[in-house]
């Protein structure tokens, strides 16, 4: 089966960092003017700077030597106003920079994040959240440093080396030679500690994705964690993963701290012979006084080059991996997506028959597949309890209907069109869903209401309000546009419930798709939403699964799905009746209100009169 980009399996296949770095220049592409700008006034910022020795080297072989105050001036002016140029471009440099840095990362972060929306519900189960909040958070900004701050340097000090290096060859071939050669060691410098820090960085960059996650987990596991007074295991373990990072930071750091020493030296000692050198060859005449002020000058140029070079091959080690990272998620396909020509159904056209012909699903990467040949249909305006064990496969049965999972054999159609050719978005208008654990955004109940009608009206959203038994909603603090959510006020499991199941509700989808809708509301409250999803589910063709007995009143139908494969369907009385493994599961849950019955449901009255049921 194809991975959904698993971590493992990337770095097992071998990729090629500095070529994911190439690969984001697109994000380069509308900023290349400012870029060329930024290049030129560096250039000639850099330009103006090499000139000032020159100017120092006529000084003093002219106007200092002849004595003449003269040409001292001209020439002493000429050096300040180069000197007053450089500053300005070095200005203008700065500002541009930090404009354009900041709109590419923007506008990558923004491409990284549609595109894990567009990843399916499959590649979220294998990627740890944390690791995806690191790569989209601190490896954006590693690529935006190197982008707009080392890929500069590294081509401004390459020209800076490479000219000053020809000048001081003119100036004197020996010698100019020698500062040539000292670029031999600084290679090899160079290459063997970008080895070792690429691995360094992966490495760390691993693990600033390990600690998110950690903390990520801690945050929502809170109340577990403390109720079970696991705090002071899970400190030790965060602490374990903070030390790792520390120590592959610290590492990180010594390799940088040796290397920029070796970097630094090599220039040094290259000066030290240049100067004895140097003064030798001006006191046998060979080299005017003001040649080799001007070869000292040039030659002290190099030093921030050279040992900024370290910063910078570290810095793109860094961007390399971050861009290895983030490669890794972009280069995972959405494979549910539209096909060609897929079909957009308007909601009045849709009757609601939903439709599984022989489908079997297995999950990426596993051995066993959890459903199998699933034969069902459920006739328009139709309600289906899906009865099962625990594990038996069916929130995965309910999931492929919006198409969070595509089935891996068979087909599911709706009205006779295969879901695949109809249109996600069409589709997921048609299709209302209210999962197991209803999450609410951080936005205000009002928006976490419309999330797939953002046009609903005040109306639609009163009626589903209403349908859901939810219109507390309107006594909150602040009414529909309280905050909810992660950042906002706190419902308990009821309300969030109630407010999943209007969103579900709103818009009256062709299709419902409840898993265990009822679950967290107290009997009362279930009573009342009980009697208004009667009134819905009349409208739309509904797939419910159903934990608890009383739920099962709702629906016209039931199936019983065991290990993956429907074994049963038909009216609840019947299945009680006829299908002693359906009511075996029943007599193991407790009805709502009832405590759990003793015998098999058939033969317990007070079991089947407690449910108070079907109709059949
Ligand atoms: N994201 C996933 N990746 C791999 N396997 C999964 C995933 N989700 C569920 N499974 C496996 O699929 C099987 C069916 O799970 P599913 O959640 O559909 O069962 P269920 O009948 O809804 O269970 P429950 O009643 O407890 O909610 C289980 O064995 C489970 O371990």
């Amino acid at each position: 089966m194809e991975s959904d980009g698993d971590p493992a399996a990337r770095v097992a296949a071998g990729t090629n960092p500095v070529h994911n770095l190439w690969r984001l220049r697109p994000y380069l592409r509308p900023y290349a003017a400012e870029f060329a700008w930024l290049l030129l006034a560096g250039l000639a910022g850099t330009a103006a700077g090499i000139a000032v020795p020159l100017v120092v080297q006529r000084v003093v072989d002219g106007p200092v030597a002849r004595h003449e105050p003269g040409g001292l001036l001209q020439l002493g002016g000429l050096a300040l106003l180069l000197g007053v140029v450089e500053a300005v471009l070095i200005f203008i440099r700065r500002w541009v920079q930090s404009s354009s840095a900041v709109g590419m990362e923007a506008a990558l972060r923004a491409d990284v994040y549609a595109h894990l929306q567009r990843l399916p519900t499959s590649f979220h189960d294998r990627w740890q959240s944390g690791q995806l909040l690191s790569r989209i958070t601190s490896d954006l900004s590693v690529i935006r440093r190197f982008l707009s701050f080392g890929v500069f340097f590294l081509v401004l000090n390459l020209t800076t080396y490479v000219v000053v290096v020809v000048l001081l060859v003119r100036l004197h071939p020996v010698l100019g030679a020698l500062v040539a050669a000292s670029a031999v060691p600084l290679l090899l410098i160079s290459r063997r500690f970008g080895r070792h820090y690429h691995a360094a960085s992966r490495r760390m960059q691993d693990q600033q994705g390990d600690v998110a996650t950690l903390v990520e987990e801690t945050a929502q596991g809170l109340r577990t964690m403390k109720a079970y007074g696991r705090g002071p295991e899970l400190a030790a373990s965060f602490a374990g993963a903070a030390r790792r990072l520390h120590d592959t930071g610290v590492g990180k750091g010594r390799l940088l701290a040796n290397t920029s020493a070796l970097l630094d030296l090599v220039p040094n000692v290259t000066l030290g012979v240049v100067l004895v050198a140097g003064a030798a060859a001006a006191a046998e005449g060979v080299l005017t006084i003001g040649e080799l002020v001007a070869f000292v000058s040039l030659q002290l140029m190099l030093i921030w080059p050279v040992q900024s070079l370290g910063w910078i091959i570290a810095n793109g080690q860094e961007a390399a991996t971050a861009a290895d990272r983030i490669q890794e998620v972009l280069d995972t396909p959405p494979r549910i997506v539209d096909r060609p020509g897929a079909l957009a159904l308007p909601r009045d056209a849709v009757h609601g028959q939903l439709r599984f012909e022989r489908v079997a699903f297995s999950y990426p990467g596993a051995t066993a597949p959890v459903l199998c040949e699933i034969d069902l249909t459920i006739e328009p305006g139709e309600t289906l309890a899906l009865v099962g064990a625990t594990g038996s496969g069916k929130s995965t049965l309910l999931s492929l209907v919006p198409r969070l999972h595509d089935v891996t054999a068979g087909r599911i159609t709706l009205d006779g069109h295969d879901l695949r050719e109809l249109r996600l978005a069409s589709l997921r208008r048609l299709v209302g869903v209210a999962f197991e654990e209803p999450t609410l955004f951080s936005m205000s109940v009002r928006e976490n209401l419309t999330l797939g009608h953002p046009d609903a009206g005040d109306h639609d959203v009163r009626a589903a309000l209403a349908l859901a038994q939810a219109d507390f909603a309107y006594d909150l603090p602040w009414g529909l546009a309280t905050r909810v959510g992660e950042q906002g006020l706190s419902l308990s499991g009821g309300q969030r419930q109630r407010l999943a199941l209007a969103r579900a509700v709103l818009g009256r989808p062709a299709l419902l798709v409840l898993d265990d809708p009822l679950s967290a509301l107290d009997v009362h409250t279930e009573a009342l939403v009980e009697a208004a999803l009667r009134r819905v589910l009349r409208d739309s063709t509904a797939l419910l699964v159903v934990h608890r007995p009383s739920t099962i009143a709702l629906a016209d139908r039931v199936a019983l799905l065991e290990d993956g494969r429907i074994t049963a369907t038909g009216r609840h009385s019947e299945l009680l009746a006829s299908v002693p493994a359906y009511r075996a599961l029943l007599a193991a849950e407790p009805a709502a209100g009832h405590p759990p019955s003793s015998g098999a449901a058939g033969s317990s009255p007070s079991a089947s009169d407690g449910w108070g049921l079907v109709h059949s």
